[in-house]
């Protein structure tokens, strides 16, 4: 193999058999897990207090030579500089080129150029007053992002109606498209491949619906996004409405480019401007910062400590603010596609567990689905939780209320209760001895569960920009540490494939040979006519 095919590293040692990685282990093992010292770092507007998870100064330490030994400096040159650190695809992974107040080297001119033009653009719509609804068209790193930004910076309202249809199911685009008055409507698809069947599928049946209500050019109420520009001009899009990103821009990773059109259509350039800011902001200090007091470093490390060490094997995000009800999702995708590989980029199964399942929702929701699974079930899981200090709405006890409850959710499950101390508690009211002793055995919490708190100053474009950038260098910098491509999706790819055969057939009604035996009962059953 060559270094380009392994993307340009030489050939690691499997990351279990590393000497660094054994006194990491060693040092986690031995860290305090009680929150004993208070630990908050900050970048780029952000707080993040690691206080509540493991620490030690060896596991420190022990973190820094871990970095060394796994060649971290010279990956992030390779990042930043937009060298092909996909290997697989032998591409780079150029998010940060995107969001650079001076993007770099070769891609300065064309990033520059469509950020301009997408802002003609819109300035352009602003001006005309003709279409007063978006239907944005597009599925996962084409859809989430855009929608994230928009529901949480555009709560109380976006100067067009913004309505986000990703699935096949045609209930999605029906209830998209529903109530819109067609002549009013700007379509939006955005695809980076323009292959994604969802996206194009959907995108027919929206070009249909304009057509239906009599509208002689269609197409001059599409707009596409989309690194295939050639694929968008075969479907009929004008290329003045055609907005490029390239191929070194991940799709989980693309929110940076023209694919954050939507966000600038709800509420306005400027949204977009100061999101790439604040994601600016974190590069920066992710590029500069010490690795002791790296934010996405230390995250990073902190996350092998949870999934290696101790064995956690999903991470529970909590974001203590409505607003935030797409990042969940977002961040599922970002992390879970992106580390969650088995092989190390040489190629071989890897020598310990990488990414964890990522899942959760926004608190104080969440405290009444599964938190009693964090604090009580045997398992239980890491937290992030993510809290703003400033709310946007006039109701302070509101926010005092949602503060409250996220430092206690983040308190038991640190402390816990022991049975010893509630059964002295009980004893007070309940007579019968063995009861109270009975009782506590179920009231009691273990505590010594890790979260770790991140804390903006308020949900502005910046903050969520430097937000979302964390989360990427973090899976980044995991990626590094457990030796693997965190840039390719080949499992997306496979399913994807396997459902075009089937589609095939259900059309075509001649069932393939080597289905297994549930597959081809089913297929069997809508060939005759569905179920
Ligand atoms: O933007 P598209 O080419 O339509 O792709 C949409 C999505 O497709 C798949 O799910 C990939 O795994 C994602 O990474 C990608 O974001």
């Amino acid at each position: 193999m060559t270094e380009r095919e392994s993307g340009g590293a030489r050939v690691e040692m499997p990351l279990a058999e590393l000497p660094a990685w054994q006194a990491f282990a060693e040092a986690a093992g031995q860290a305090d897990r009680r929150g004993g010292t208070l630990r908050v770092l900050q970048a780029a507007g952000l707080s993040l207090d690691l206080s509540t998870q493991a620490q030690s100064p060896a596991l420190r330490a022990a973190g820094l030579a871990l970095l060394v030994a796994r060649d971290f400096d010279d990956w992030r040159s390779r990042l930043l500089q937009g060298s092909a650190v996909n290997g697989t695809e032998q591409r780079a992974a150029w998010h940060t080129a995107l969001r650079a107040e001076e993007p770099p080297g070769m891609a300065a001119a064309k990033v520059r150029d469509e950020q301009d033009r997408l802002r003609a653009f819109v300035r352009h719509l602003d001006a005309e007053g003709r279409f007063d609804s978006v239907v944005h068209i597009g599925i996962g790193g084409s859809d989430w992002g855009p929608k994230l930004v928009v529901a949480a910076l555009g709560y109380a309202g976006t100067r067009r109606e913004m309505r986000f249809v990703a699935n096949i199911d045609g209930h999605a685009i029906e209830a998209g498209l529903l109530g819109l008055d067609p002549h009013r409507t700007l379509v939006v698809v955005s695809s980076k491949s323009f292959t994604t069947v969802e996206t194009m599928s959907n995108a027919q049946r929206a070009l249909q619906w304009l057509r239906e209500a009599g509208i002689a050019e269609p197409w001059a109420q599409v707009v596409a996004v989309t690194a295939n520009p050639e694929a968008a001009r075969g479907m009929g899009v004008a290329p003045e409405r055609i907005f490029r990103f390239w191929e070194w821009a991940g799709g989980r990773y693309s929110v940076w480019s023209s694919i954050g059109l939507p966000i600038a259509l709800a509420l306005g350039a400027e949204a977009l401007d100061g999101l790439r800011q604040g994601a600016a902001a974190m590069d920066e200090h992710f590029a500069t910062a010490p690795p002791e007091n790296n934010m996405p470093v230390q995250m990073a490390l902190t996350g092998l400590v949870n999934r290696n060490v101790y064995g956690y094997a999903s991470l529970n995000i909590a974001p203590y603010d409505a607003r935030l009800m797409h990042l969940v999702p977002y961040l599922q995708q970002l992390e879970m596609e992106s580390l969650g590989k088995s092989v190390d980029r040489a190629g071989r199964p890897v020598s310990l567990p990488t990414g964890p399942v990522v899942w959760g929702m926004p608190g104080t929701d969440g405290q009444h689905t599964f938190f009693q699974w964090l604090h009580q079930g045997p398992e239980g899981a890491p937290v992030d939780f993510i809290i703003c200090r400033d709310a946007d709405h006039p109701f302070p006890e509101h926010h005092r209320l949602l503060v409250a409850n996220c430092l206690a959710q983040r308190e038991a499950l640190l402390k816990g209760k022991s049975a010893q101390t509630l059964q002295a508690e009980l004893a007070a009211k309940e007579p019968d001895a063995a009861r109270a002793a009975w009782l506590a055995r179920h009231k009691a919490h273990p505590g010594g569960r890790p979260s770790s708190l991140i804390v903006l100053p308020r949900l502005n474009a910046h903050a969520l920009g430097a937000l979302l950038a964390l989360y990427e260098h973090k899976v980044f910098v995991q990626g590094v540490l457990w030796g693997i491509n965190p840039f390719d999706q080949w499992g997306v790819e496979y399913g994807k494939i396997l459902a075009t055969g089937i589609a095939a057939e259900l059309t075509s009604g001649r069932l393939a040979e080597g289905h297994d035996a549930s597959t081809a009962y089913w297929v069997a059953q809508w060939e005759n006519g569905g179920v």
